[in-house]
């Protein structure tokens, strides 16, 4: 059967490009299969949380029957509207950074930089065609799991119904993830707004880009946007961006925003869009000042909602809140023991590897663990994040007031870039390295990194949190020289130089004397 619904899903412009995507993550004659009598596991929503769950319990090869159900497009947000379209036009903006930043460099680029938007958007729209077969309906089918396109509902405590089948569950797992968060502007529907499910088709430049909210979407989107050549203005309610992140990373970050030219609206209150001739006017206030500025697109990354709607979750007892998403227990468990949940639909780690890691835990604790033996838990899991700007923020751990409020003492240390001979070679002198640790241990409680490759540094410190690898070892760790991570090094080499007491200085003098 071909279903008219499917044929409808396009994702603009439908170029080659989009084509291709589409073909693989909502192929327009897609005929869902027969199903089973009844699967071992049902999954709703193809992100990454649903494809991991799905793609793990099929490929173990046990004769597992599996079925995943997407109602949009399979890769979620991250392949279609999320991590590889942002990161791939982050790649874009960087160039133009490291031509503002020529110069210094003694590289003179006498023309006036040339931004190929439509180009840079054809780059990014060819490279996420490029990535979609692996999240495909066709890869997946082939894989042994029965793909259902369409919208999944629970009809009763062991079936889901997909268009006109029903699907028989032993177990279910809920992934439908999240979506942009309408901001409660008056006016802003009516004059229209971007969301990161639609900002990817732009095929021209906005010239003028209004950005609400300061969180990763909108630093990471306004800093790209305004490198490819758009006026940016970023509205923050906070006092300053990135509010959840490490306070003096945060503020690194914004200072670059502000010295590349975007106007930072910070403490603001929106109060109205109105559409004019010359385009969307934004009515503002800040500490009771009203203020206006007009731009031609806005983009609304002001938070995430849930997509617990047409699941008909309160039928089978799933509790969710509007808000946060599904109730889960640390098993990942809905209150209905026979559902699961992973993903943005009920974590507050919003991340891709986030919902990858949480999709193993749900594999081994739905099917693996009878009577409840040998789970694992959320609560275990050590997880990183990386706010992908320039420089990047990458964040493990406990951040120095959560573990102060757990009641540990925290010693911190803290080595600047400046002081790292890589970086100063490559001119990255801003930003460092921040190891917070157990005060009188070598333990480690968290990190932040804030360097241009941050992301590619953190994973050093997740292992060590991980195997509880202490500072003091992390110390005899041979660092290349001269690279960015020796400042890892700096810090346990730091720590290591705290044990020098006294008593341990008078021994190492009469070992001196006696060698
Ligand atoms: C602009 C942006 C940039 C990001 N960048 C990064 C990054 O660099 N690194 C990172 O780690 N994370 C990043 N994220 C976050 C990341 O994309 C998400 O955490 C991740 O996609 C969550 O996966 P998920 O499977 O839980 O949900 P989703 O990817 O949202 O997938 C849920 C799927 O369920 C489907 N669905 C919903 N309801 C139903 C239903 N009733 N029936 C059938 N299907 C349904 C949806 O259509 C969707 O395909 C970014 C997000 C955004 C928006
Ligand atoms: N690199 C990454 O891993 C990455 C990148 C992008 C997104 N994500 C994930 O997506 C999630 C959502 O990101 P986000 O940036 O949309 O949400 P967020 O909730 O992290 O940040 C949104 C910010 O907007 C502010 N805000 C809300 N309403 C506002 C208004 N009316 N005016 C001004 N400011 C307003 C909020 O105070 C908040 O600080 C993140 O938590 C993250 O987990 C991850």
């Amino acid at each position: 059967m071909s279903n008219s619904e499917f044929e409808r899903v396009t994702v603009r412009p439908m170029d080659e490009y989009n084509q291709t995507l589409v073909s693989h993550v909502h192929p327009p004659n897609w005929v869902n299969p027969q199903p089973a009598d009844e699967y071992d596991l049902v999954v709703i929503g193809a992100g990454t949380a649903g494809l991991v769950v799905a793609a793990g319990a099929a490929g173990l090869d046990l004769g597992l029957k599996v079925a995943l159900i997407e109602k949009h497009l399979m890769g979620g947000d991250c392949l279609n509207f999320g991590c590889v379209p942002s990161k791939s036009i982050i790649r874009s903006s960087r160039v133009v950074g490291e031509m503002w930043g020529a110069k210094e460099l003694g590289i003179n680029i006498s023309k006036h930089i040339e931004v190929d938007f439509s180009t840079v958007m054809a780059r990014m729209r060819r490279i996420r065609a490029g990535m979609s077969d692996h999240d495909s309906a066709e890869r997946f089918s082939s894989l042994g799991v029965d793909v259902f396109l369409g919208n999944g509902r629970f009809a009763s405590n062991n079936t889901v119904e997909v268009g006109d089948k029903t699907l028989k569950f032993k177990k279910a797992v809920i992934a439908t993830g999240a979506r942009a968060m309408q901001p409660a502007i008056p006016g802003l529907e009516k004059a229209g707004y971007l969301t990161n499910e639609t900002i990817f088709s732009l095929i021209q430049r906005p010239e003028r880009l209004a950005v609400i909210g300061g969180g990763p979407i909108g630093c990471e989107l306004a800093q790209a946007f305004r490198r490819l050549g758009c006026e940016v203005v970023l509205f923050h309610r906070g006092s300053h961006i990135l509010n959840k992140e490490d306070a003096d990373a945060a503020e690194i970050l914004q200072k670059v925003l502000l010295d590349e030219g975007i106007r930072l609206v910070l403490n603001c209150q929106l109060e109205e869009v109105v559409t004019v001739t010359e385009g969307k006017r934004l009515y503002f206030s800040v500490n009771g000042h009203r203020d206006s500025v007009t731009v031609d697109e806005i983009l609304a990354s002001a938070g995430r909602v849930p997509n617990v709607e047409n699941l008909n979750l309160a039928a089978v007892g799933v509790e969710y809140d509007q808000q946060s998403g599904v109730k889960v227990n640390d098993y990942l468990q809905t209150t209905n023991p026979k559902i699961y949940a992973a993903g943005d639909i009920c974590m507050n780690w919003k991340f891709t590897h986030a919902a990858d890691a949480a999709a193993r835990i749900v594999i081994k604790n739905a099917l693996f663990s009878p009577f409840g033996l040998g789970r694992s838990r959320l609560s275990s899991l050590v997880m990183p994040w990386v706010t992908y700007t320039v420089p990047e923020i990458a964040h493990v751990g406990m951040y120095e007031q959560e573990a102060q409020a757990l009641g540990l003492d925290v010693a911190t240390i803290k080595i600047p870039f400046s002081s790292v001979d890589r970086a100063i070679a490559d001119g990255e002198e801003l930003g460092f390295v921040k190891i917070h640790h157990k005060k009188g241990s070598d333990q480690i409680l968290g990190a932040t990194i804030v360097a241009s490759h941050g992301g590619e540094m953190i994973s050093e410190i997740t292992t060590a949190i991980m195997n509880k690898i202490g500072l003091s070892k992390l110390s005899s760790v041979i660092h290349p020289y001269p690279t960015q991570a020796e400042a890892i090094k700096k810090a346990a080499d730091t720590y290591r130089r705290t044990l020098l007491t006294a008593n341990t200085k008078k021994l190492l003098g009469f070992l001196t004397k006696l060698s």
